[in-house]
């Protein structure tokens, strides 16, 4: 039997619970404080608590001792202080609302019926023998995820435990108030989801802990796939999901994972930031998050400009000349095949026996050894070594060249006038860090300062020269294109080398070019596989080329790795129609979850943009109900600022708070900006936008991506605006960034996906 408890009698536990998370809050406070002292005093006293003693050596093994010890002791309190800290944040957000789910669980055979209660982090009571709240991540827990009432089982470590679950509840509190409590059947009973769907869109994301579905909650406590891989529809919860995977994640590995083990690769900055707010709020630092482009950046020379995905995007949607709309097409496609990076190696292999270029290495403009005897010194070295390890070599014997020609330097005029430029504290301490000068002595002096001088020329020389600076990677690069030919010869391999070899020359990369030559680069000058990260999460994972993919795979060889995307929402097919998600692609051992139903939009959104979706058949509604889409026709492009405002001013009047106009492109973007800015309050998100405030916004299509909005409008809906079958994925994306009301615009025709969707789903003005 379940203690089928009133609201009153669950207030009474609420209160109970409470007081309990007050005293231990006391208890901690108290603890805190009596650390923070001693640590303060710690600080204060260290050198006093330290015996120092350097007579004799063992003195100074023994002082060195005594200063760890004492530092470790520092360490220790100070670890011990921030977790206290962090303990006191979560009572204090259990305190407001202690747990969001009930289970009575009865274990078979002839076990007592438990209640088990369920919030975002466990409590004990005070004898530290009960829970009076489970963690959402503890292995029970997932028994309210994952059944209704009736039978239901959980796994443990090394075991698998069945029982039945009698009542299965869900509570809303606030400020440690029931605001609602449902009994719920055989579905998850949904009220608490109905709820949680049908609130306004926040300018960042929420977590789901109360409401995760059965099928999400696979993807969170996933343990043992090394590769798993997410396709899930538009609002189906994939970010929602990883970021509670990752919470899971540190929970059930504490103690041997911590976040800086973690990495998301997310799809924009603005994303970046919509998300960041998930984990702190369950307790949990945030991971570190990186865009792709800003993770290549860091192993490309700083000097090259790298075209982003997002100007890419632009140009392929804006150029105007068909012709050159072509040639760059098969550039982007050449570049993102797996294909291009068997030509690469190929190319790299070739260098083993001749091609690398170098770069002379000068002061003062002067060569002191020139890029033609580096070669002959690296092509001199036995070719069976790899590249990087001759590179090596080559570096230790430019270190031992430089040297002599240091002690060259040294005596000439140049050296003089940079003696006397040296200020007053270098002079000092380059003249008294050679103790033995006698100080009448003035031509030693002059040869210490004249040493000192040269050393500081040479020593950014010499800095560089460690980093194989004096490798000329991006023309080694660039003669791949003027001096070598693949075999078998690439189709249009004219012309795209002749386009790569003139953005090179320009020093820009192109965004098909920035893995590859990422790539190239560390295979010559040996890249460092990253052990460190042990989980590696990238969303928006379509939109990643199978170049880009395998470089990622090459770059992290030790690292498990979580792909969420989705193939209807693939917005560069334009450069690749093959994506990572594909099943055909991932050939080495995955698992793979698919998610079908989405929980954004509503009903009548989903069942429209169903209607044209690449794979369609497969999405399933929310049952939750809002108005039908929206097609407004318009005669003249002139009336175009007026029917926006019109809608915005519909759409506030329904309490709608974020309205996003959703554009095809940046260019389109500005235009209308234009044209609106002078009559309604609206903010313009462009690539470098970090945040963003409830209210009004432009943006294109591409940086919507993983947001969501109360309501969109796209303002050109027509066949000339969407008028490519690789379009198509962008318009889906457009629309199903909208929870509850979606307006699309149209001068004359629509567009072809619209005239797809059944005419019963969208309502025509
Ligand atoms: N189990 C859930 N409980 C409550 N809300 C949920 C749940 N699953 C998804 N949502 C909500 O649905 C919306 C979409 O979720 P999310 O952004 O994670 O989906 P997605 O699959 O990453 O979407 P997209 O691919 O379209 O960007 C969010 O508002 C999220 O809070």
């Amino acid at each position: 039997m379940g203690y089928d408890t009133s609201i009153g009698e669950e207030q009474n536990r609420v209160d109970k619970v409470i007081e309990e998370i007050n005293i231990k809050e006391e208890q901690l406070y108290e603890k805190a404080g009596g650390l923070k002292e001693s640590i303060i005093d710690l600080r204060k006293n260290f050198w006093e608590d330290v015996t120092v003693n350097l007579d004799e050596p063992d003195d100074v093994i023994e002082t060195q001792a005594s200063i760890k010890q004492q530092a470790e002791l520092l360490m220790e309190r100070e670890r011990f202080h921030g977790e206290i800290g962090k303990e006191l944040k979560t009572l204090n957000r259990l305190k407001d609302s202690p747990y969001f789910g009930r289970i009575d669980f009865t274990e078979k055979p002839g076990h007592e019926n438990e209640p088990i209660y369920i919030g975002i982090a466990s409590l004990m009571d005070q004898a530290e023998e009960d829970f009076l709240i489970y963690d959402w991540r503890a292995p029970i827990s997932s028994l309210y995820y994952d059944f209704p009432p009736g039978e239901a089982y959980y796994h443990t470590m090394d075991n698998t435990i069945s029982g039945e679950i009698s009542l299965k509840r869900q509570f809303i509190i606030r400020q440690g108030q029931i605001k609602g409590m449902f009994d719920t059947g055989v579905t998850i009973g949904d009220k608490l989801l109905q709820a949680a769907l049908g609130n306004n869109a926040s300018t960042t994301m929420k977590s789901i802990v109360a409401t995760i579905q059965k099928e999400q909650n696979k993807i969170i406590r996933n343990e043992h796939s090394n590769l798993l891989v997410v396709q899930g529809v538009a609002g189906s919860g994939k970010t929602s999901a990883v970021l509670q995977r990752i919470a899971y994640l540190l929970y059930r590995f504490r103690g041997s994972l911590n976040s800086e083990n973690l990495l998301l690769f997310s799809p924009n900055p603005l994303f970046s930031s919509y998300i960041q707010n998930v984990l702190p709020e369950l307790g949990e630092a945030n991971i570190s998050q990186t865009i792709f482009l800003d993770f290549l950046r860091k192993g490309i020379e700083k000097e090259i400009t790298i075209e982003s995905p997002f100007e890419q995007m632009e140009f392929t949607l804006t150029c105007k000349d068909a012709a050159e709309l072509e040639i760059r097409r098969n550039n982007m496609k050449l570049k993102s095949s797996l294909k291009y990076k068997d030509i690469l190696d190929d190319y790299i292999s070739s260098l083993l026996i001749q091609g690398l270029c170098f770069r002379n290495i000068t002061l003062h403009n002067q060569v002191l050894i020139s890029k033609e005897s580096i070669s002959e010194y690296f092509y001199s070295l036995d070719n069976s070594f790899a590249i990087p390890n001759r590179l090596e070599l080559v570096a230790k014997w430019l270190l031992k060249e430089l040297r002599i020609h240091q002690q060259k330097e040294k005596n000439k005029d140049w050296v003089m006038e940079k003696v006397e430029l040296l200020e007053k504290e270098d002079f000092l301490q380059a003249y008294y860090q050679n103790q033995q000068v006698d100080e009448d002595d003035f031509s030693l002096e002059e040869d210490i300062l004249r040493a000192e001088v040269v050393k500081r020329q040479f020593a950014p020389i010499r800095k560089l020269v460690r980093k194989f600076a004096f490798v000329n990677t991006l023309a080694t690069y660039r003669h791949l294109f003027i001096s070598w030919k693949p075999s078998p010869v690439p189709n249009h391999w004219e012309v795209i080398s002749r386009l790569t070899v003139e953005a090179i020359s320009t020093k820009y990369l192109s965004w098909e070019d920035a893995t590859p030559y990422r790539y190239f680069r560390g295979k010559l000058l040996g890249d460092v596989s990253n052990r460190a990260i042990r989980h590696l999460f990238i969303d928006e994972a379509q939109d990643y080329t199978p170049f880009q993919y395998a470089y990622i795979k090459d770059s992290f060889p030790y690292t498990r790795m979580t792909l969420l995307g989705d193939i209807n929402q693939a917005i560069y097919t334009y450069a690749s129609d093959e994506n990572p998600l594909a099943p055909d692609l991932v050939n080495e051992n995955h698992e793979r979850i698919t998610l079908t139903k989405s929980y954004r939009s509503t009903k009548e959104i989903v069942e429209f943009t169903k209607g044209f979706a690449p794979d369609g058949e497969i999405i399933e509604p929310f049952e939750r109900a809002g108005e039908r889409p929206k097609v407004i026709k318009i005669d003249n492009h002139k009336l175009l600022p007026n029917t926006i405002t019109e809608s915005i001013q519909s759409l506030q009047e329904k309490d709608f708070e974020t309205i996003a106009i959703i554009c095809k492109t940046t260019e389109e973007s500005k235009r209308l900006y234009g044209l609106l800015k002078d009559n309604i309050p609206i903010k313009q998100l462009h690539e470098e936008t970090y945040s963003f405030e409830k209210g009004i916004l432009i943006l294109p299509v591409y940086l919507a991506k993983g947001i969501e909005f109360d309501a969109v409008i796209i303002p050109d809906a027509s066949n000339k605006h969407y008028n490519q079958e690789s379009d198509r994925t962008l318009f889906y994306t457009a629309c199903t960034r909208a929870m509850h009301s979606l307006t699309m615009i149209t001068e004359n025709h629509l567009c072809s996906f619209i005239e797809e969707a059944s005419t019963k789903t969208y309502e025509l003005e």
